[in-house]
């Protein structure tokens, strides 16, 4: 140990024993009454290619399959799940932490939006404090016997998202694309996060993939042919899910009611959920 250690690893350049001995611990630990089993994250190279609704109908299918599931929101700057599933009041602070809402089937959810007094209200935090509300969404809220938790990740992936994968012991994390997204930098992206937090990628769902004509079942590619299947054999990567352009999903979406949603949509991506050990 230096002569002059101050012990101030943060703020310190010397590279002194007593920092090798302590490495920088980012992890924050759960709620002491809550229980999770396993977590997922959703993330997405950039906003807007419907990573809140994939991450919406998944709890909802791991809801259906009878395992308990539950939404955490950390896409603060830009919250959709509340709204997703049609859910207005506001969460209850007590002394020993705070409750998620649940929504009509019994998921819970935790997201921004239900602590601010106005959910449209601008949130224009710096990227530390975004990270640490996240970590107090894991650290904070009561999360009762939750089988499968799915995380509504950040858009992109800067120093938010991977603070929060420091943050949080996540054990598998499912990517989002759709077609015109620039698959190749984004999968690229996403694979090279997750090998740096030694995170496996369980697999990519493609939204808005193709859009099937309501009378001849034609399918069409509206933003042209992706390059996803080339991408995802060069990682290895699954692809867990080809979701259409379908405006049932926009409208169920915006009304509030993504548990009514129709298909057998993510029923193997829960089966691979259901093999995790
Ligand atoms: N496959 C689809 N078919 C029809 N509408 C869709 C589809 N996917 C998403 N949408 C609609 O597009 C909008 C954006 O979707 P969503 O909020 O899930 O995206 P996001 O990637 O989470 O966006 P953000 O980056 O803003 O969080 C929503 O109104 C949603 O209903």
């Amino acid at each position: 140990m230096s002569e002059n250690c101050s012990h101030q690893c943060d703020s310190c350049t010397e590279n002194c024993d007593s920092r090798e001995s302590k490495p920088h611990d980012f992890s924050a630990p759960l709620h002491q009454a809550s229980r999770v089993k396993k977590v997922i994250g959703v993330v997405s190279g950039k906003g807007g290619v419907g990573k809140s609704l994939v991450t919406s109908m998944l709890a909802v299918t791991m809801q259906r399959r009878g395992h308990k599931a539950a939404i955490l929101d950390a896409d603060i700057t830009g919250p959709s799940i509340p709204k997703a599933f049609g859910i207005k009041e506001k969460a209850l602070g007590t002394p020993e932490g705070i409750y998620p809402l649940s929504t009509k089937t019994g998921i819970d959810i935790m997201s921004i939006n239900l602590l601010l007094e106005n959910e449209n209200d601008p949130v224009v935090w710096r990227g530390p404090i975004i990270a640490n509300m996240v970590k107090q969404f894991w650290s904070e809220v009561i999360w009762e016997d939750v089988d499968y938790m799915f995380i509504d990740m950040p858009p992109g992936t800067g120093d938010v998202p991977l603070t929060v994968f420091q943050s949080i012991k996540v054990d598998g994390i499912i990517v989002v694309t759709s077609p015109q997204a620039l698959v190749g930098m984004i999968v690229e992206k996403a694979v090279n996060m997750a090998n740096h937090m030694s995170i496996p990628i369980l697999g990519v769902v493609e939204n808005m993939s193709y859009f099937e004509c309501g009378n001849c079942g034609e399918k069409h590619q509206i933003f042209g042919e992706s390059n996803l299947e080339q991408m995802a054999s060069q990682y290895a990567l699954p692809i867990l899910e080809k979701l259409p352009i379908d405006p049932a999903f926009a409208k169920i979406c915006d009304k509030g009611m993504i548990e009514l949603f129709k298909g057998s949509w993510f029923e193997n991506t829960a089966e691979k959920l259901e093999a995790l050990s």
